[in-house]
């Protein structure tokens, strides 16, 4: 069986599609959803994303801001600037683009975002309105995977569902949005004990390890439905994901390419959740 394409440039392009139409209806009430991104330093992907986002929101109408800080910005200086956002009337969604240079503490910057403004989704209060089923935002790139589902009509209640990756912004909520829709889901990581079998058991296969291609077809049921969260840079220009495609193309039933699958939808989705923030 050769699996159908998952394609998520196309689906992205519907949700914002959607989220255009939902901005114009919020202006005719008089409401300007704004977005505001941080970057502090040059990292060069995250230089991409955050110019990614600003065009995407322009392309939709969502007032955006960036705010480029250099690498030696203190701790400080970056929270004083998100306490400033906090109080910004315009601004609904308030984003840290990550990773953060060595000296900043990743946790402190995020809790220190207003609830209501974490349109990533990655504050701890936000994290337990999830896993509790309250209302929260949704992390953009687990978010644009259950949309990949949804959209395709891939039925998910009841489902095996093994999620490979533990992290806080991809697994863990990944796993929470599957087991709130119903799916029996596993968790997998580095220590889990024949990961293969583990894999083979899944309906649905979530991988989000960050490690080129290691996912391969003989760890995939037949028919499964295979999401590759990974983006791994090999060489200098090749992007691949934590899953080998082409074998696991031969197994699955839908599965998302690298690049076009799960990535486009992380902007999609912060689109989304920017929209949301404006409407509450
Ligand atoms: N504050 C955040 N930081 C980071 C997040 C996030 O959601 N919030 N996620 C990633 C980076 N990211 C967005 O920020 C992101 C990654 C990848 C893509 C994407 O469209 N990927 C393309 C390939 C692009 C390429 O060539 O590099 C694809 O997969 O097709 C969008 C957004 C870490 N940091
Ligand atoms: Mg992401």
């Amino acid at each position: 069986m050769a699996a159908q394409i998952l394609d998520g440039k196309q689906i992205a392009a519907a949700v914002r599609e959607e989220v255009k139409a939902e901005v114009a209806g919020l202006k005719e009430r008089g409401i300007t959803p704004g977005l505001a991104v941080v970057l502090v330093g040059d990292d060069p992907a995250s230089q991409v994303y955050v110019r990614n986002k600003h065009k995407a929101c322009e392309e939709v109408g969502i007032y955006s801001e960036v705010h480029r800080l250099p690498a030696e910005t203190t701790q400080e200086e970056l929270l004083d600037l998100i306490k400033q956002l906090n109080n910004d009337r315009r601004i609904h969604g308030i984003l840290v683009q990550l990773p953060l240079p060595e000296h900043i503490n990743e946790k402190t910057v995020i809790d220190t975002i207003a609830l209501e403004k974490d349109v990533d989704g990655f504050s701890p209060a936000n994290v337990g309105n999830l896993v509790i089923g309250d209302r929260c935002f949704y992390p953009c790139t687990p978010h644009g995977c259950m949309v990949l589902l949804d959209k395709t009509g891939i039925d998910i209640k009841g489902k095996k569902a093994v999620v490979v990756g533990r992290s806080n912004i991809v697994g863990k909520p990944m796993a929470m949005m599957l087991l709130a829709r119903h799916a029996t889901v596993t968790i997998c990581h580095s220590r889990t004990k024949n990961l293969a079998e583990e894999c083979r058991q899944a309906d649905i296969l979530v991988a989000a390890v960050g490690k080129p291609e290691m996912i391969t077809g003989d760890m995939i049921k037949e028919g499964a439905v295979v999401i590759d969260v990974g983006i791994n840079r090999v060489g200098e220009k090749k992007l691949v994901g934590d899953v080998h495609f082409e074998s696991a193309a031969q197994k699955a039933s839908w599965i998302t390419p690298v690049p076009g699958g799960v990535g486009p939808m992380t902007i999609a989705m912060l689109l989304k959740n920017t929209v949301e923030a404006a409407r509450r």
